[in-house]
């Protein structure tokens, strides 16, 4: 599926569970636990939450892709051989996590396009991650689906609130209730992919889309991405999307007569900024 692409790890950024890589301004992180289907276990929630981190705050990075590896699948979900009865998943020392659902927000909150690459399997929690993402591309024999209700879990969250708007909600209900596996054309036709390309296309096509996003205004999509999301995240949302008001206001004139006033301990003068209409 690599083809003649050359990413380059990203250096410093050793991990077990998953490979950060990185190709001119775009950032690839992949599930690489491929003998079980790239499920996720506690440290592999630990080790993408890393390595978002540092694709958030890298200012070279313009836009990001989650992928799986190999050809099988994107991601299975949690690890259902760590999941134990207290909650969560265990990791090595045994205290159980839901940390996934701290992963989902920080896609969301990243103020950078996340892109889904998908062959093979989307199920269950791996589901809701391509969900999360903005952007999904999917392979023709990419799966997608909900198992919850089958394995006894269910993520009433993100999982089922951004179905719903995405695919509309009797659609949604039918996913989660019936737990069916739907095909990529079956996903696009519901609008919860969008494109279907040939597997040996999936990575050259998702680099199409992050190059062109790469030629646009960083503060449009990032401005453009918060607002999508603002709605869905209540207050949550609002704020960050204040803040990226807050950050732009900090860069005008104005604002910086109010600082510098402070500092120069005199009374501010904003007379000469316009009340636009
Ligand atoms: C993904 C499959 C459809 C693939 O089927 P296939 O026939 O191709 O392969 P196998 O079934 O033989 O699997 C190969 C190999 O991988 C192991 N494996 C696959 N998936 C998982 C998994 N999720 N966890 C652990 N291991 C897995 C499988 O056992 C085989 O290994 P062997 O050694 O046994 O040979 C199919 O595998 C499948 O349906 N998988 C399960 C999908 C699933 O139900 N996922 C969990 C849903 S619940 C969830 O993800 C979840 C996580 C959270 O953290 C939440 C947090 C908060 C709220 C909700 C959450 C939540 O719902």
């Amino acid at each position: 599926m690599n083809g003649k692409i050359n990413w380059t790890p990203v250096a410093g950024k050793n991990y077990s569970d998953i490979r950060y890589e990185r190709l001119d301004g775009i950032a690839k992180i992949t599930i690489a636990r491929p003998e079980v289907r790239n499920a996720f276990r506690p440290r592999t929630v630990e080790e993408l939450i890393d390595a978002f981190h540092h694709a958030h705050h890298a200012p070279d990075i313009g836009a990001i892709i989650l992928t799986g590896e190999g050809e099988l699948a994107f991601c299975s979900g949690g690890d259902q051989k760590v999941r134990g009865t207290d909650g969560g998943y265990k990791d090595e020392e045994g205290v159980q996590h839901l940390n996934v659902l701290d992963l989902q927000m920080q896609i969301r909150r990243l103020p950078k396009p996340v892109v889904a690459m998908v062959a093979g399997y989307a199920v269950g929690g791996g589901h809701v991650l391509h969900l999360v993402c903005d952007l999904t591309i999917a392979a023709e024999n990419a799966r997608f689906g909900q198992t919850g209700p089958r394995v006894g879990s269910f993520d009433a969250g993100l999982g089922a609130g951004l179905l719903a708007r995405t695919v509309g909600l009797k659609k949604a209900k039918e996913i989660w209730f019936l737990c069916r596996q739907y095909t990529a054309q079956e996903a696009l036709d519901m609008g919860l992919v969008n494109t279907v390309v040939p597997l040996d296309r999936l990575e050259a096509e998702t680099l199409d889309w992050c190059r062109q996003m790469l030629r646009h205004s960083p503060s449009s999509l990032r401005l453009l991405k918060a607002g999508f999301n603002a709605d869905t995240d209540g207050l949550a949302g609002i704020q960050e999307l204040a803040g990226n008001a807050t950050a732009l206001f900090y860069m005008s004139g104005e604002a910086r007569e109010g600082r510098d006033a402070f500092l120069e301990k005199r009374p501010p003068d904003f007379t000469r900024f316009p009340r636009r209409p």
